[in-house]
Formats: C-alpha cells, sequence, structure tokens
C-alpha cells in the first residue's frame, strides 16, 4: 500500500506533544537559572530593575517597543543560556560520508554537539568562562566568543530551534515584571548542584526568598 503524505490526527497530536515539552520546561528552567543568577549576583539584579524601571515604569507590563531596549536584561538572559543552557546537547546524522574538521565521518554516523561543554570552553570564551559576566554580551551575541558558533542554546543551522523568539519574549516579560515588584535571594537551604535530567536542572530545586518591593 503505498504511503500517505496526508497529516493524520495522530501526527498532528504527536507534533503538539513535542511542543509542549520542547516549548514549556525549557523556557520555564531558563527563568528558573536566571533567578538563581540573579539572586546570586544582587548588582545585575539591581542593574537589570533600574532598566525595567526606566523603560516600563513601575506597573506598565512591557510592550513591544520596550523589549528591544531592555539590553542589560538581554544580555543577562544571554549569560545564563550560555552558562546554564536547558538543553545540553543536540544531535546530527550524516547523510553522506563526509569531512569535518581533518575527520573522515562514515555516512549514517551520530554526532553529539555538546552545548553544555562549548558554553564552557576557556578556549572559545575566556579565562572566565565558568563566570557569570553579562556584559560579555555587551558587544552582541557575535562579538561575545572567539568562534562565530561558540554559543548555540537553541542549536545552529536548519533544524535551530523554532521556539527561540517566543521563549526569549516569555522569558523577558516574566523577568521584567518580576523585577518591578520584587527583590530577591537565595534561600539559605539553597545547594548548588546542576545536573542533567534529560535538561539541566537545579538538583535540590531553587528555593529562592521574594520581598515585595513596597515593603522595602
Ligand atoms: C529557553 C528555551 C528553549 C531552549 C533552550 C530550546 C532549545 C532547543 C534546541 C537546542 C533545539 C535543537 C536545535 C538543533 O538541533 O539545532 C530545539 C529544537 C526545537 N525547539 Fe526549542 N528551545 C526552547 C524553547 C522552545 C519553545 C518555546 C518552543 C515552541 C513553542 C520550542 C520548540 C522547538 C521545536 C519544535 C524544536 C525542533 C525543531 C526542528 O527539529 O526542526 N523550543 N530547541
Amino acid at each position: 500500500m503505498e504511503a500517505s503524505n496526508d497529516i493524520s490526527v495522530n501526527d498532528i497530536i504527536e507534533e503538539c506533544k513535542s511542543f509542549f515539552f520542547a516549548g514549556k520546561q525549557t523556557t520555564s528552567n531558563l527563568l528558573t537559572w536566571t533567578a538563581v543568577l540573579l539572586a546570586m549576583h544582587p548588582q545585575w539584579q539591581v542593574q537589570a530593575r533600574e532598566e525595567v524601571l526606566r523603560v516600563c515604569g513601575l506597573r506598565d507590563i512591557p510592550n513591544k517597543d520596550d523589549f528591544v531596549k531592555l539590553k542589560t536584561l538581554s544580555m543577562i538572559l544571554n549569560e545564563s543560556l550560555r552558562l546554564y543552557p536547558p538543553t545540553v546537547a543536540t544531535i546530527r546524522r550524516t547523510k553522506v560520508d563526509a569531512e569535518l574538521g581533518g575527520y573522515m565521518i562514515p555516512h549514517g554516523t551520530e554526532l553529539l554537539i555538546p552545548i553544555l561543554a562549548v558554553h564552557h570552553d576557556k578556549a572559545i570564551w575566556g579565562n572566565d568562562a565558568n563566570e557569570f559576566n553579562p556584559a560579555r554580551f555587551s558587544g552582541g551575541v557575535a562579538r561575545a566568543a572567539k568562534h562565530p558558533i561558540g554559543f548555540i542554546p537553541f542549536g545552529l543551522g536548519v533544524r535551530t530551534c523554532i521556539g527561540q523568539n517566543l521563549a526569549i519574549l516569555q522569558a523577558k516579560l516574566a523577568l521584567s515584571i518580576i523585577l518591578q515588584r520584587f527583590s530577591f535571594k537565595l534561600a539559605p537551604t539553597y545547594q548548588h548542584a546542576p545536573t542533567v535530567l534529560m535538561l539541566l536542572y537545579p538538583q535540590y530545586g531553587a528555593p529562592i526568598i521574594f520581598q515585595p518591593l513596597s515593603q522595602i
């Protein structure tokens, strides 16, 4: 029997499941790590809050014109995605025999692209590769690393993440609203233990204490 090119109901259900998984945990993961990093580095939290208040005021939810002005927040999100990329690796399979960096890769070989390792490579990021320094992104993503594709939290090429703009938009929106209203710090029970369970998670959770700015 000839295979049908029609999209079945089952195909659509499977696509929806992919989008729910690919979209939800990754973005909430990004928000978690960014909150942890801002709690660990209060000077960046203050800078991010000052920017949000300057651009959006005390209560207004950022609109589409505001988003491009939130440069510090963009730098912070990029640095968070660099240090703690929710997706730690991606995979490619060669369709033909290929040569890559002087190596012959036979057709059908699976290659693991270690996003987490690339993001912590001192040859690409310098000696402070393991430190939180959003300022490295101040000249834009292209200038942050010594290699043009040193920053790949959303993968690369034709199969790059389809939801990356949505993820950044959601993260900026959520963080702006939080920064406008709360100051936050790590709870004494926080233990820093990034671990991979499909995605990169804080193994013992991320207990954070939020204090309304109105009470400070
Ligand atoms: C911080 C949030 C996110 C991160 C870190 C992330 C990361 C990634 C990565 C690394 C890939 C593999 C790309 C490659 O192999 O080159 C991917 C693929 C994908 N992502 Fe995301 N993603 C995020 C958010 C989202 C959102 C919000 C959606 C949808 C609403 C989404 C949907 C997808 C889909 C459908 C693919 C498969 C694309 C394809 O194979 O053509 N992702 N993502």
